[in-house]
């Protein structure tokens, strides 16, 4: 999957991927109306109007695009239906053509995270069946139990030929707390980047590794650092967009031959009607507002990659 990533973002040109995290209040009236009408102001309501927003959003931008990553939570949020307008998400993506990293944050003790894994990357046996659960292409995975946490992931993505976005440090603002921690003279995030390279030594697609990171836009410095602790991981950036992060501090997430990360907007993206810039679109078009999103947000990157060489 680390290869179709690679070959989706040098065909699209765009190192970006599209935050599919919908929340109710970003869905426009019309579509929450009509979904209402249908089942009412039910669960099963909202999580047809996350599911409507998301394939118009798709519909719009899949052909300037590499992959998206939905948020799983933005769907838990209403249950069982809202899982299953994930699992129809990401269905629908893939029919697509895009990539899917599923945000989902996982990381507990070992036979529980070979369950995660095998839910989210894996096959799950059913009698004499192999049946497969949601199947994403790449997971986010919090990697605090360490190894033990990691292994079952890695494991089924060595079997499936998927990926882990593992996060070494986090976008908000209070992520320093721990991750900035100084550690036999060394902050605790390199000494994570230092493990994610050691993780995916032993899983390399082509030219990248499978097993990769996540590191927030908001923090370029360490993203700097960490791109050399970690050559051969593709680096998830978090934070462009709403969460102030731009262009021109992302170009040293970016290894020399272009490659090597892949940032992330959501809000910026499927909430982009909403913004004075996109206003002129209004709520009915709001797809339409997310495509003009993505195609500023791709010339921003590009041209602060164009002026840095
Ligand atoms: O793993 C992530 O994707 C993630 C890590 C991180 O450090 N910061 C972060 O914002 N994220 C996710 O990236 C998305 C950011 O959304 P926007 O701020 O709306 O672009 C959300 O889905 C967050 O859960």
């Amino acid at each position: 999957m680390i290869n179709k990533l690679i070959s989706n973002i040098q065909k699209t040109n765009a190192p970006i991927v599209v935050g599919l995290d919908p929340m109710l209040n970003y869905v426009p009236e019309h579509i929450q109306k009509k979904s209402f009408a249908e089942y009412g102001e039910t669960l099963e309501g909202a999580a047809d109007a996350i599911w409507q927003f998301n394939k118009e959003i798709v519909d719009a931008t899949y052909d300037l695009i590499p992959a998206v990553k939905p948020q799983i939570a933005m769907y838990e949020q209403f249950g069982v239906e809202g899982l299953k307008a994930f699992q129809k998400t990401v269905d629908y993506c893939h029919e697509k053509g895009l990539v899917v990293i599923g945000d989902v944050k996982r990381g507990d003790i070992g036979s529980t995270s070979a369950a995660y894994a095998v839910g989210h990357l894996g096959k799950v046996q059913v009698g004499n069946t192999i049946c497969q659960a949601f199947n994403e292409d790449f997971a986010t995975v919090n990697p605090y139990l360490g190894t033990d946490g990691i292994k079952p992931f890695v494991d089924i993505c060595k079997e499936e030929k998927k990926g882990l976005f593992i996060l070494v440090k986090t976008s908000n603002p209070s992520s320093g707390e721990f991750q900035d921690r100084i550690i036999d003279g060394r902050p605790l995030y390199e000494w994570v980047g230092e493990k994610v390279a050691e993780w995916g030594a032993d899983h390399m697609g082509d030219s990248y590794s499978y097993i990769g990171a996540v590191v927030g836009a908001t923090y370029p410095e360490m993203g700097k650092v960490l791109r050399k602790v970690m050559p051969k991981s593709y680096i998830l950036v978090p934070g462009y967009g709403a969460q102030g992060g731009k262009g021109a501090d992302l170009v040293h997430f970016f290894n020399e031959d272009g490659l090597g990360a892949i940032v992330n907007s959501s809000r910026g993206i499927i909430a982009a009607y909403k913004q004075e810039k996109y206003a002129k679109f209004g709520a009915e078009h709001f797809a339409e507002a997310s495509r003009a999103a993505v195609i500023d947000m791709v010339e921003d990157i590009s041209t602060a990659l164009e002026r840095a060489k």
